[in-house]
């Protein structure tokens, strides 16, 4: 194989080659624009070339691979074959084997799954390390030859890395249980239950990206949907999937989705209420119940003749679409079809030309009786009515009847719609009419979602599968789920494969055994977490005036490499940042990029700081029902130093 400066020309002409593949691509953006004399294939393959133009040239300045394998001489097809593996495929003429073959490509899944005990046909794994942009070292493995090694250091030392600014890809490091999970079919739903830091935003992220890679005719027409918690984690994710050469997933939060302005707030028992799977029977009840009996027959004129359905006939029509709907609204314009087409029957027995000028005249005419059995109707409309009077709402107990009701009755138009709200307002839109689907949704910190946004989620997903990602023991909202096989229910994927995820890459290991001292008192079945890292520190202080403390330790903290994040309770935080900041020290929001982040503990959840202050654990705790939850999520949020302050006790569940 090739020595260091060997490596270093063969990364020089690949750099070379990407180069005139995206000087070719926008060449051909050009040449395709005026070649193609037929409009769609011509606007057809002017956004291929233009995407491929932009991916292209997003590669920036990454390195060009990060590992190269060779096969032995007994590997079948690939029998001394050796290939450099990268984000994408670089190669420098048509024809010729790639010089670097996309992470995503089946051969790749060799190079993260061989091992010592099964090398899989390959002789040398080597992984390239890189500063900046410049190859500086590479280390072998001789799988065929070599005893079983322990980690490697180039991985160690990527995990181990200080973090500075947002989430980065990890195609160079993935482990294999990790790459089992993104290289899973596209059709089999997965559930991922992953202790902190275990990799399950990454796994989930580059998911997408293989998933995009190898269907991409089918989930280009549909889509991916990425969810996550808040705008500060998708803030900190942003940049892993365009790095990957993927810009075109939806990367919002389940609010966001719904699309609702929300400009109230419930109070603890109306949500709970609200978030109830039993409000998706109480909805359909709401909307269903607006069909009546018809008690009239439909009379149409028709210049000289009469046509009818008689009352019985229609009635009957009415009840058997109503066993059969898919959804309300479809359901209505069956009634009106079914009723046309008994009037063209008698019309045509008259020897009269139904065309379709007829047929949408006759349509009109029968709309006014429908509209009295079946009434058009509008999801705010629905909840607005339901909501000024629960008393119908069915499979309610009069106390949550009451705590949903409005103080007063209210029309839709003035209604103060809540978070709650949005999420039955979806459900009662899918009542009246089917939206669309996404090809896969990947959804982030699932233990959270309540039984109906599940169900908005399912919706939204269909028939096609779904990459489910959380850790029960992060649960922090009043209906977070303490069984995943209930979860997935809700989600309309029972049958998900349920693996579990236990080594943590984030967390080192005193943080870990500390954290995981809280296990206990949350009373879920999850295994807890081995950290890979031996690294790390963590300090438990005692302080006077927390504010004064706080600034020491950043004052501290800003003498060392990386990212820096000052995590309290919600109504604490703002103190100390104020401290900070007259300090002369520069804070950032949850959502910001700057060096100290200053993080109410409701937004730390999926995000990560090399260095971080929790200030006040005891307040963590007491400031919500879930505070314990809160606090173990808060506690591992720290990538290689933890420094807990505290003026009260400890919560003594840590101790
Ligand atoms: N194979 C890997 N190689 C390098 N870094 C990794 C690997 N797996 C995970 N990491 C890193 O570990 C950190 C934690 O990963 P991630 O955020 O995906 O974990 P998580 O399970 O979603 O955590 P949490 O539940 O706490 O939100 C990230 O910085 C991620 O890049």
């Amino acid at each position: 194989m090739r020595d260091l400066d060997e490596e270093r020309a063969y990364a020089d002409r690949c750099r070379a080659a990407l180069r005139r593949m995206v000087a070719g691509a926008r060449e051909n953006v050009a040449v395709g624009e005026h070649t193609w004399g037929d409009r769609y294939t011509a606007e057809r393959l002017g956004y291929y070339l233009k995407t491929l133009a932009r991916d292209l040239g997003e590669e920036g300045d990454n390195p060009p691979f990060f590992g190269v394998i060779r096969y032995g001489s007994d590997a079948g097809e690939h029998t001394g074959q050796t290939y450099y593996l990268g984000r994408r495929h670089i190669s420098d003429a048509i024809a010729r084997p790639p010089m670097v073959i996309d992470w995503r490509a089946q051969v790749s899944a060799t190079f993260y799954q061989a091992s010592a005990v099964e090398p899989r046909g390959i002789a040398t794994r080597r992984r390239f390390g890189w500063s900046a942009n410049a190859l500086t070292s590479f280390e072998d493995e001789h799988l065929r030859t070599g005893a079983p090694a322990g980690a490697s250091d180039l991985v160690r030392r990527e995990i181990e890395r200080a973090r500075v600014g947002p989430m980065r890809d990890i195609v160079a490091t993935i482990q294999p249980e990790q790459d089992t999970l993104v290289r899973t079919d596209l059709d089999v739903s997965v559930c991922v239950q992953g202790a902190p830091g275990t990799g399950k935003t990454a796994v989930g992220l580059h998911r997408a990206a293989y998933l995009l890679y190898a269907h991409r005719a089918r989930l280009q027409r549909n889509g991916v949907l990425v969810l996550g918690p808040n705008q500060a984690f998708l803030h900190y994710i942003s940049a892993v999937l365009p790095t990957l050469g993927e810009v075109d997933v939806e990367q919002t939060t389940i609010e966001r989705l719904l699309d609702r302005e929300v400009r109230a707030t419930d109070d603890p028992a109306a949500a709970a209420v609200k978030h109830d799977a039993r409000m998706a029977g109480v909805l359909r009840e709401a909307v269903y119940r607006r069909i009546g009996r018809p008690e009239q027959a439909v009379v149409v004129t028709d210049e000289s003749y009469k046509w009818r359905v008689n009352q019985h006939e229609f009635a009957e029509m009415v009840a058997e679409t109503r066993a059969d709907a898919t959804t309300y609204l479809t359901g209505r314009e069956r009634v009106i079809a079914r009723i046309v087409a008994a009037l063209q029957r008698q019309a045509e027995a008259r020897g009269q030309n139904c065309n379709g000028v007829w047929l949408r005249r006759m349509a009109r005419a029968v709309t006014p009786y429908v509209e009295t059995v079946w009434p058009l109707l509008k999801a705010d409309e629905v909840l607005a009515s339901l909501l000024s009077d629960p008393r119908e709402a069915a499979g309610l107990t009069p106390e949550e009847r009451q705590a949903i009701a409005w103080p007063r009755p209210r029309k839709a138009k003035s209604a103060r719609w809540t978070a709650a709200d949005a999420v039955l307002l979806d459900e009662l839109g899918a009542l009246l009419e089917r939206g669309p689907t996404y090809g896969q949704v990947i959804v982030d910190e699932a233990q959270d979602l309540s039984p109906m946004q599940c169900r908005a989620i399912a919706r939204r997903s269909g028939h096609n599968s779904i990459t489910v990602l959380g850790d029960l023991a992060q649960g922090t909202t009043p209906w977070a789920a303490t069984d995943w096989r209930e979860q997935l229910i809700h989600l309309g994927k029972p049958d998900a494969k349920i693996v579990a995820l236990s080594t943590g890459y984030r967390v080192p290991a005193t943080v870990v055994e500390l954290a995981n001292r809280l296990l206990g008192a949350l009373a879920m079945d999850v295994p807890p977490t081995r950290s890979f890292r031996s690294d790390g520190e963590l300090t438990i202080t005692r302080a006077d005036d927390l504010a004064t403390g706080c600034v020491a330790a950043v004052r501290r903290a800003l003498t060392q490499e990386g990212s820096i994040g000052v995590i309290a309770a919600d109504h604490q935080l703002p103190a100390f940042a104020d401290a900070l900041k007259a300090a002369d020290i520069d804070v950032s929001s949850a959502d910001g990029d700057g060096r100290v982040t200053a993080v109410p503990a409701t937004l730390a959840k999926g995000l990560e700081y090399d260095h971080v202050i929790a200030v006040e654990p005891a307040e963590i705790v007491a400031s919500e029902p879930r505070g314990l939850n809160r606090l173990y999520v808060v506690l591992t949020r720290a990538v290689s130093r933890l420094d807990i302050l505290h003026q009260q006790a400890m919560p003594p569940e840590l101790c």
